[in-house]
């Protein structure tokens, strides 16, 4: 597996892989996701896992606690597990990358920015803000406000927001704060000012995959309000998996999610079934090439 070089007798010297975890974002993951496979799996007969407070996770680190709920109270570990989701998308084609969602076209990108504006998207439990720097790189006359969300223990890790980001803090079960209004009265002043029409977009990645279904339409009930109908977009970041074929990096991330969560990757049709029961209605699902995460788009049903 080149994990190590041999140079010689009892002789051995660090590859490329090795060296590779000795840096911080691809380090820290193993020590916290690890160590559930270590455990005892609990499958019982033919039964996944089901349980977000009672499965391998929970065995391995005798809590009865879902995954975030224990991070969110233990700052070294979320400080490691936030340092393993920056690694977790380097060297991936990803979806603001040219040729793989046109996001100028689909979002309206071109609006000025500065803070009279709205916002043009809201990534929400964004973690370090990874993405949203990406997307500041990769588009680098960007308009429109960029809001960062998640857990205060999250934020405080950021410490200061880079130039064009709004740090606030925000637990994803309880109504979406950056909110567009739906009366008569406030469209005319927002015509007037630019400003509360509520994001042009609401961002999710790597959020869903983390919670059963019952926890994700709380998620996504609590962000369709906040949504303007035929303006606000919701974009979902996520492994798509495909009926047939799989690739094995989706397949391991399957094993991974029960392992840490009792939770599992969707299939488009299980990511369309959700998305409707929320109210929401899939407008396109780009998929640059087998194995990496899919931008599923949908807008609320009314
Ligand atoms: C798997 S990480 C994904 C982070 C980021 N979106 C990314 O792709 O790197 C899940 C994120 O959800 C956040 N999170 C968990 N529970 C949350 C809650 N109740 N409210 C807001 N964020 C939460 C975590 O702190 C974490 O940053």
């Amino acid at each position: 597996m080149n994990i190590v070089g041999e140079t010689g007798a009892d002789e051995f010297s660090p590859t490329h892989f090795s060296n590779a975890l000795t840096i911080p974002t691809y380090r820290d993951g193993d020590q916290l996701l690890a160590r559930p496979f270590t455990g005892r799996l609990v499958i019982s007969k033919t039964q996944n896992p089901r349980n977000i407070a009672d499965g391998p996770f929970q065995h391995a680190h005798h809590t009865k606690e879902p995954f975030f709920v224990w991070l969110g109270e233990r700052p070294e570990h979320s400080e490691h597990f936030n340092n393993y989701m920056s690694g977790y998308r380097q060297g991936k084609r990803r979806w603001m990358d040219e040729g793989f969602y046109p996001l100028k076209e689909r979002l309206g990108a071109d609006t000025p920015n500065d803070d009279k504006n709205p916002v043009l998207l809201v990534d929400v439990g964004g973690g370090l803000g990874h993405d949203l720097e990406e997307l500041k790189v990769k588009h680098p006359g960007i308009r429109g406000r960029l809001v960062l969300q998640d857990q205060p223990e999250v934020i405080a890790q950021i410490g200061k927001a880079s130039d064009g980001t709004e740090l606030t803090t925000h637990d994803f079960f309880t109504p979406q704060s950056v909110k567009g209004s739906h009366q008569n009265w406030f469209e005319l002043r927002e015509k007037l000012t630019g400003r509360d029409l509520g994001a042009r977009a609401y961002y999710l990645h790597s959020v869903l995959h983390d919670w059963d279904d019952a926890s994700c339409l709380k998620i996504l009930r609590n962000v369709v309000p906040a949504m303007r109908p035929g303006y606000s977009k919701l974009l979902i970041n996520e492994n798509v998996v495909p009926d047939v074929g799989a690739a094995w990096s989706i397949t391991s991330m399957d094993w991974l999610m029960m392992a840490l969560g009792a939770v599992r990757e969707r299939t488009e049709k299980q990511w369309r079934g959700l998305l409707g029961q929320a109210g929401l209605k899939v407008t396109g699902v780009w998929t640059y090439e087998q194995g990496t995460e899919s931008l599923i788009e949908a807008e609320t049903e009314t």
